[in-house]
């Protein structure tokens, strides 16, 4: 009997054993699973989540369902939102130096430099076998039998309910949507001293160069500025907010210098020396491009975000359920597949999780690898993609022959033997037979017979959202219809506290969507959201579109409808992998190679800044302006007319029409404010577990946003989204275009149609295995207190129906032994695993 066949074997044993807890496991919303059959598991689980219920609601817990909020004043489920520990948050740097863009024709910005790589810039690639072709394993042989992977032995496996629930408070984690860059610790530069005016300025890829460039004035507006201001603001209330909310830091000792002013008196100040400066003609543009207003939101928004760099960094607190499978993880080293609707914190768990995986292998981080399934979500969570990790380019061997091509691949080789702990995201888009093979593949390069040779597997993603690309037309297979699937993890944990969205009614519609059972209310109510929605602040809402080439024909649309010449921003990118790799690679890149943008132009920010401008912010072009502008350090520090001071600043904005500009932006951030960015470029990077690495890419954090694709939007938070039903084609599609959405106000539904929100029917049997469908969707949101309120009724002898595996249900009838046999050559669709 085959491997697989044994494997297969034993799961239709063990379904056959647990077939009676069925019925009782479906009463369960959503428990968490092991394969192993240890009957006590359930009561508890159950006790988990009686203690859960019976803790008082901690601060970070959504005011759940309680209040529907309003994407106008923003009080979102956002507002809460901590600031993004991120060093470069403040950074208005920039790295570009292009003259002529005053010019008034169409610019082109080459956001590049003469800057060669940086050292650990590698060249490796390990898709391509013939540049490793004289390496010494070429005649290993596989070999012919591996030891039998264990049936779910009996283990001592730590239930859920064991475990100690972390107390601690201080479960600290980075802004969901992060950029990669901003879990890594801080670069080398000085702490700056308490009375320090600003942060100094990062110049990420000169810093490598040229030292000296970290070394420029600091960016600051000229002394006459800070001595002025400082000395006139008497009262900070009676300053005029000119429509923009500002928080004043608690009970703060009256300013005496410009920095250390709070954010009202900062505004008062800036306020009085517009009036100076404007004149009677006040508000008219002093450049081409940007207005007095402008230059002073934008310095006011360089304060704000100098001082929140230097502030405490909040940060969210994980729930209860989060800390859990985080503990199962890190301290017990658990193999642990958590799923749950979109909105459930999945990704900010995935984050905590790495950060504290980072630290405990913080001597060998070789240990971890972290992987995603497509190249968009590898970037995402600072890691790489699945195919790139295991070396096995396309993927589409026979499982001996990958083997072979790995061990011609020293480095690949080697991180299939360092591993300890590899992360999987979105594991919705990996096909059952690339996790066979890699469950396989890592048997025998790991000489151990467990899937994966014994590595501990993160996993997470939600399978009701985008599935695997199909191969030649076939049918979906999804990870968990792999033969190894349950064998491989130890936990499957459902989370259940919606966060993204807090209104209970919009959070229970999407999640009968999501199960496909969509009750009449429900359709009448989505029916009912396809008025057209406009706000006060001009921002539109952002249209979902299934295709890349609606999105780019919707985009160029608007832009062309906006007056003017556009300024052309040319990302600058860096890689030596091949052609067709680099190109699918940076194709899928959130930031574009060529961004187009004009006066009134709507963007998204793709980078968080701080607390509030983040990843998903929307906002619109007010103009264009060089850094100068906004932080000048002219030397006038010893002279004291502050008047004469003041036109040398006016005259410094008009002489410095040479250096390049970036767009001014005016954002709506996720607390209702405004806020005005001069955005420059940043970078992302697409690196190897052991810091090489292997792409990246400087561009303007910002896309344009009328239009946007599924497929990027998938992981994003958004406030304000349109969805035109008649477009979806895909299953999923329409539950993740939807569920980006934080409140009914800011989504408006065309063409709502039951029968176009399609639910595979596989998925939906792989989910019953985990809760019955029916609870769920009557139980719609569940929440812990669901979990206690249940207790009582649930009869004693259902608990061990909470023991099963996972996967057990759906896949027994339908899993089968791998075959590895060529899959057809659809080189489109393999090389969109890389993206
Ligand atoms: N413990 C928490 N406390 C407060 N807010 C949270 C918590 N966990 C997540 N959030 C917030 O919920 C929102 C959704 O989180 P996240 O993107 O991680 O969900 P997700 O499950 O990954 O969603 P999707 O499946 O749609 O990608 C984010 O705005 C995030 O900040």
């Amino acid at each position: 009997m085959g491997m697989f066949e044994r494997a297969t074997a034993a799961a239709a044993n063990q379904q056959s054993q647990n077939s009676s807890r069925n019925a009782s496991l479906k009463k369960q919303l959503f428990p968490s699973s092991s394969p192993n059959p240890v009957s006590t598991s359930t009561a508890k689980v159950d006790e988990m989540f009686l203690r859960a219920s019976q803790q008082p609601p901690s601060a970070h817990r959504p005011s759940q369902f309680s209040s529907t909020t309003n994407p106008l004043n923003s009080q979102s489920s956002n507002i809460s939102r901590p600031p993004v520990t991120n060093p470069k948050s403040n950074t208005l740097s920039s790295i570009c130096s292009t003259n002529g863009s005053f010019a008034d024709k169409v610019e082109v910005i080459h956001i590049a430099d003469d800057t060669p790589p940086p050292q650990n810039f590698t060249n490796e690639w390990d898709l391509d076998e013939d540049d490793f072709s004289d390496e010494i394993d070429l005649d290993w042989e596989a070999p012919s039998a591996l030891p039998e992977i264990p049936r779910a032995p009996p283990k001592s496996t730590p239930q859920i309910s064991d475990l100690p629930i972390p107390t601690s408070e201080a479960t600290l984690t980075s802004w969901p949507d992060s950029s990669p860059s901003h879990f890594a610790p801080p670069r080398a530069r000085a702490q700056p001293a308490p009375q320090a005016p600003a942060p100094k300025r990062e110049y990420p890829y000169h810093a490598q160069q040229a030292p000296e460039v970290v070394k420029k004035p600091k960016r600051e507006l000229p002394p006459a500025w800070k001595k002025e201001q400082a000395i006139t603001i008497e009262d900070e209330e009676a300053h005029d907010h000119r429509g923009i909310s500002e928080a004043t830091p608690d009970a703060k000792p009256k300013a005496t210098s410009f920095w250390d002013a709070t954010a009202s008196a900062v505004k008062a100040q800036k306020k009085q020396l517009k009036t100076q400066q404007k004149g009677p003609g006040g508000g008219k543009p002093v450049t081409d491009d940007v207005s007095w207003d402008d230059v002073h939101d934008a310095v006011d928004q360089h304060v704000k975000a100098s001082k929140s760099s230097n502030a405490k960094a909040a940060a969210i607190q994980l729930s209860q359920e989060q800390r859990h499978v985080k503990n199962l993880v890190v301290e017990k080293g658990q193999s642990v597949f958590f799923t749950g609707p979109a909105g459930t914190g999945k990704s900010v768990l995935m984050r905590s999780i790495i950060t504290d995986l980072k630290k405990k292998y913080a001597r060998d981080p070789e240990k971890l690898a972290v992987t995603a399934s497509t190249g968009l979500a590898a970037c995402n969570i600072g890691g790489i993609t699945l195919h790139s990790f295991s070396g096995i380019g396309l993927g589409k061997e026979d499982v001996n022959t990958l083997v072979k091509k790995i061990r011609r691949n020293p480095k690949a080789k080697n991180r299939w033997i360092k591993t300890k702990t590899l992360i999987i995201d979105e594991i919705s888009m990996v096909d059952s037979d690339l996790f066979d093979k890699l469950s396989q593949i890592g048997r025998i390069l790991r000489n151990n017979g467990r899937p994966w040779g014994g590595i501990q597997l993160v996993i997470t993603g939600d399978f009701f959202q985008l599935p695997p690309v199909p191969e030649g037309g076939r049918e979906h297979r999804f990870a968990f219809d792999a033969a190894t699937w349950s064998l491989s993890i130890d936990h499957t944990i459902g989370l259940t506290e919606v966060f993204r969205q807090r209104d209970p009614g919009f959070a229970e519609m999407l999640n009968e969507m999501r199960l496909g059972k969509i009750s009449d209310k429900t359709v009448k109510n989505f029916q009912a959201l396809k008025r057209p929605l406009t706000f006060s602040d001009g921002i539109q809402v952002t249209e979902l579109f299934p295709t890349r080439s609606e999105v780019e024909r919707s985009n160029k649309a608007r832009l062309d409808s906006l007056k003017g010449s556009p300024h052309t921003f040319q990302a600058a990118d860096q890689s030596t992998l091949p052609e067709n790799v680099r190109e699918k690679l940076f194709s899928n890149m959130m930031a574009p190679p060529t961004l187009d943008l004009k006066k009134g132009a709507q963007v998204m920010l793709i980078k968080n800044m701080d607390e509030t401008l983040v990843n998903g912010s929307l906002g619109t072009v007010e103009g264009f302006a060089t850094e100068d502008q906004f932080g000048i350090d002219n030397g006038l520090e010893d002279e004291s007319d502050t008047k004469k001071r003041v036109r040398a600043f006016t005259s410094a904005l008009e002489n410095n029409k040479n250096a390049v500009k970036y767009p001014v932006v005016r954002f709506h951030a996720v607390d209702g404010s405004q806020r005005v960015l001069l955005c420059v470029p940043e970078e992302w990077k697409v690196e190897l577990p052991n810091g090489e690495v292997q792409a990246s890419r400087k561009q303007l954090p910002l896309i344009l946003a009328w239009a946007l694709s599924i497929h990027k939007a998938q992981g994003q938070t958004m406030e304000r989204v349109k969805v035109d039903l008649n477009k979806i084609f895909e299953k999923g599609q329409a539950y993740v275009a939807l569920s980006r959405a934080t409140t009914q106000e800011g989504l408006q539904v065309l063409n709502f149609n039951k029968t176009k929100v399609m639910a595979h029917p596989r998925v939906i049997n792989f989910y019953n295995s985990l809760y019955g469908a029916d609870v769920a969707v009557k139980k719609k949101t569940g929440t812990l207190d669901d979990f206690a309120y249940q207790k009582p009724a649930v009869a004693a002898p259902a608990k061990p129906a909470l023991a099963k595996p996972a996967a057990a249900p759906a896949a027994t009838t339908q899993r089968r032994a791998p075959v590895y046999d060529d899959l057809d050559a659809d080189e489109e669709e393999a090389m969109a695993s890389f993206g």
